[in-house]
């Protein structure tokens, strides 16, 4: 059977004008996975509150870091895509939750090459509802729609892959090679506690408190805050961090409902007034740099770090199509491509 690989990342607006940016916001925000209430519920708050004020703030946000080639995440995105596709031996497509360019185009591009097995491949390293999840459900949706006889294979989330592990630690030491820095904060996309539970497959673990992750359990397979502090714990493992050098802490909260905590914002100016000089910064959740990192971490957070007296803040760049990270996913995609099927 004919093999092809489909990468999907997140999606951006198609560009910084404010109707864009309100259509890929209303698509983003109506998930069901992403803003979890009930439809009337959703429609109420999106369409009746956040779509009338969000959608200017956040063009204005994506003004400050858009390229000449477009949306860093989709221009990032297909670099990546274009440089795996070159180390393999099958096609890879690239596709997007929201926007352009839609998880049906790239499968249908897969389907007129022939490919009849594809390796739905969600480009990110923790699971997460809002993210893997609703992936993998609306492509199920459209394969069973458009392309019934295709058969999917998903790769799991990477969070605590070696390979992962070693090419983070890598970048990071890399880019904070011969900088002085006091502390690295490891800034992950924040999620709703209420995402947490819902996710919770043992319905009783994850307590959101001091020890549920930390304390192995079933519903680790579905724990988005359970995989960030597994990731982070594995870093600083492999690059020997002393204890109190690093933490973790969780950015980008929308509304009013309780987030992970401690927030991403409120730390970084917590250790500015605690006297803290040199903070150097991570952002794992991501594997290309998007606003969430060029925005609200390398401007907002820089900006935040040196009202409160703060001195150097320095952003790791996310692992984007740095050349490790590019091989490290071809062989991924090269050894699920050469396996033998196993006979029934
Ligand atoms: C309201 C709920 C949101 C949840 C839950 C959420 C989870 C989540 N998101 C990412 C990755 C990205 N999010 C990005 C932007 C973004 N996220 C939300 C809201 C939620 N995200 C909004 C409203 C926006 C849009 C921008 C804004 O108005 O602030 C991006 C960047 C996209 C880009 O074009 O650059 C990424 C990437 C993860 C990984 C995650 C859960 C783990
Ligand atoms: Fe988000
Ligand atoms: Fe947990």
């Amino acid at each position: 059977m004919s093999k092809g690989v489909l990468l999907v990342n997140l999606g951006s607006p198609d560009s910084t004008n404010h109707k864009d940016v309100k259509r890929y916001l209303g698509e983003f925000l109506m998930d069901e996975r992403v803003i979890d209430v009930p439809l009337w519920a959703r429609t109420l708050l999106v369409k009746g509150i956040i779509l009338n004020t969000r959608p200017k703030k956040s063009a204005e946000a994506y003004e400050k870091i858009w390229w000449e080639e477009g949306s860093p995440l989709i221009v990032l995105s297909e670099r990546l895509q274009s440089k795996i596709d070159d180390h393999t031996s099958v096609p890879v497509s690239l596709a997007m939750r929201y926007g352009k360019p839609s998880i049906m185009n790239g499968l249908q591009e897969l389907y007129d090459k022939g490919v009849k097995e594809v390796l739905l491949f969600p480009l990110y390293p923790q699971f997460a509802m809002a993210t893997t999840e609703t992936i993998l459900v609306l492509a199920e949706e459209i394969r069973k729609e458009h392309f019934p006889d295709m058969k999917f294979i998903t790769v799991p989330p990477f969070y605590n892959h070696p390979d992962y592990i070693r090419t983070l630690a890598n970048s990071i030491s890399e880019h904070l090679d011969g900088k002085d820095f006091e502390h690295l904060l490891f800034s992950y996309h924040g999620v709703p506690e209420r995402h947490i539970r819902k996710s919770d497959v043992t319905k009783s673990h994850c307590k959101i408190d001091g020890s549920c992750c930390q304390t192995a359990s079933a519903a680790h397979q579905f724990c988005y805050r359970h995989q960030c502090f597994e990731t982070t714990r594995l870093v600083a493992e492999y690059l020997k961090l002393k204890p109190n050098t690093y933490s973790v802490s969780f950015q980008s909260r929308l509304g009013f409902d309780p987030w992970l905590k401690p927030y991403t914002d409120r730390t970084i100016e917590r250790f500015g007034k605690q006297g803290m000089k040199k903070l150097a910064v991570v952002t794992p959740a991501f594997v290309s740099d998007c606003l969430e990192t060029l925005e609200e971490i390398a401007m907002e957070g820089e900006e935040i770090f040196h009202e409160v007296g703060g001195k150097d803040f320095t952003v790791v760049p996310c692992l984007n199509d740095r050349q490790e990270w590019v091989k490290v996913l071809s062989r991924w995609v090269d050894e699920w491509a050469h396996q033998t099927p196993v006979e029934a």
